[in-house]
């Protein structure tokens, strides 16, 4: 049995990643490819708690290192009790931000040190990294206007615009970096742009 393909969903506030999975989920039902959707923080009810820790707003003021220490705690766990036996089930993951969340969120937007990421990422991940980076650019002014529309915002959410700004320049460099595994896509384009887009990116991990 061949492993599943593992595809992240990436991207800052208000891109258009809850709109998009659902067409992502619904290009692998049409094709009848067993998948699992699952997203980070989360996928776990351990990890689940952790999220609800990391995104509440709170009087203390979280330690980035801290931070950090918490989405991989809550990864390690996604990971061993979700991920890897899907994948080795032979099931495709999609899964809503991964590492290079990490990356853009704490290296980009709190600053922390990326080489202490990419040690973390290794510790935690092993050489397992996704096979397809869907990375949905905006300029977060947008995002943050598009965003605002859905609910209260969450302890990220509340931060200032060059926190932002930083986060997307932290992915881009990521993208640059490793052409071949990440797709930037416009999520700036009409929705049905984006999913045209979307769906050659999936055309082409076919086998
Ligand atoms: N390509 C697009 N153009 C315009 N508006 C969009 C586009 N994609 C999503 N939206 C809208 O932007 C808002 C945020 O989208 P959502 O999918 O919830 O984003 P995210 O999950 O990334 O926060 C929603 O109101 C959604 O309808
Ligand atoms: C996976 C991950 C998420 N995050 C943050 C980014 C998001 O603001 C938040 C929750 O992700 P998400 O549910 O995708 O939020 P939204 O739909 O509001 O974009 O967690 C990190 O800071 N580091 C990480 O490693």
């Amino acid at each position: 049995m061949a492993r599943g393909k593992f595809i992240t969903l990436e991207g800052g506030e208000g891109v258009g990643k809850s709109t998009n999975l659902r067409y992502l989920t619904d290009w692998l039902r049409a094709r009848e490819i067993p998948f699992v959707q699952t997203r980070e923080p989360g996928g776990t009810p351990l990890a689940e708690q952790l999220r609800e820790l990391l995104l509440c707003r709170r009087e203390e003021r979280v330690d980035p290192t801290a931070e950090l220490l918490m989405v991989f705690a809550a990864r390690a766990q996604h990971l061993a009790e979700v991920i890897l036996p899907a994948l080795e089930r032979g099931e495709w993951v999609v899964c809503d931000r991964f590492t290079d969340a990490t990356y853009a969120y704490q290296g980009g937007g709190r600053q922390l040190d990326l080489g202490l990421i990419a040690q973390l990422e290794q510790t935690v991940q092993g050489g397992l990294r996704p096979d397809r980076i869907l990375l949905l650019d905006l300029d977060p002014q947008v995002g943050l206007e598009r965003a605002s529309r859905t609910g209260a915002a969450d302890r990220f959410e509340s931060e200032q615009l060059a926190f932002f700004r930083r986060v997307r320049e932290a992915y881009l460099a990521r993208a640059e970096a490793d052409p071949a595994r990440y797709a930037v896509i416009d999520a700036a384009q009409a929705l049905e742009s984006v999913q045209r887009d979307l769906g050659e990116q999936l055309e082409s991990l076919l086998d």
